[in-house]
């Protein structure tokens, strides 16, 4: 789990922050890949020490969690000026244009469009991959969805990145990506880069952007969370 040096997560016994204090704070999960999407642009962004980190444990939720500070009582949801905003996709574009640091925008008109096309595909994308699960043939089920992600790799050939250089969109699908890739490896035993070979080099260069290598999920706790919930006919495998 990586949270060596990070915050401990706060249970149904901790104490809230003070909360609108003037403190932004990102209120997350160390599992939740919805939640790193925020993680990952702010450390990107270099936003540290502007952004407090508040780890929830959603096994054992504060109950001030949902009375004071998100009705919704999900991860993530950002404090900032005095109000509680959610929802991982909008927090990433609202933290990329309201906070300094480099942007996660690309300024090419063409990179921009197309990356409103792939983050309007995202929720579709994490969809079919959960639907696959449920099927008898995953690896089969998933296919098309990683098959996407290959051709849309071609798109730009100025980087190894979906927009060529690291942006928004590679923040949107990574730590989805990177669950299934360990779930389809150690439950399925297939490499989803198998014959994606764009696949296999953006997931290899996402990996050296050290703002998203700090939030990655240790492995096997990625297969008992999945195992649990996702695949309970797997779990006494
Ligand atoms: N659409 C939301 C989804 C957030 C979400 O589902 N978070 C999960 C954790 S990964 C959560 O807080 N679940 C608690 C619950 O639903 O009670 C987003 O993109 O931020």
């Amino acid at each position: 789990m990586a949270t060596l040096g990070l915050p401990p997560s706060l249970t149904s016994n901790s104490e809230p922050p003070p909360i609108f204090d003037g403190t932004t704070r990102l209120y997350t999960s160390y599992i939740c890949p919805f939640a790193q999407r925020v993680w990952i642009t702010r450390n990107y962004k270099g936003l540290q020490d502007k952004i407090k980190l508040v780890p929830i444990d959603l096994q054992d939720r504060p109950a001030w969690y949902k009375e004071k500070v998100y009705p919704e009582n999900k991860v993530p949801a950002l404090e900032h000026n005095g109000k509680i905003l959610g929802e991982s996709l909008d927090l990433i574009k609202y933290v990329d244009a309201n906070f300094e640091g480099p942007s996660l925008v690309p300024s090419d008109p063409a990179k921009q469009e197309f990356s409103e096309r792939l983050i309007s595909y995202v929720d579709t994308f994490t969809k079919e991959l959960f639907t696959s699960l449920k099927g008898g043939e995953p690896v089969q089920l998933a296919s098309p969805a990683f098959d996407y992600l290959e051709n849309a790799l071609g798109k730009f050939d100025d980087g190894p990145f979906l927009l060529g250089q690291f942006s928004l969109v590679d923040v949107a699908y990574i730590p989805f990506v990177e669950r299934f890739q360990t779930v389809f490896s150690e439950v399925f035993k297939h490499d989803i880069t198998t014959g994606r070979p764009k696949l296999a080099s953006w997931i290899e260069e996402v990996n050296k952007v050290d703002a998203y290598a700090q939030t990655r999920v240790d492995p096997q706790e990625t297969v008992e969370i999945f195992k649990r919930k996702f695949l309970p006919q797997q779990s006494t495998l």
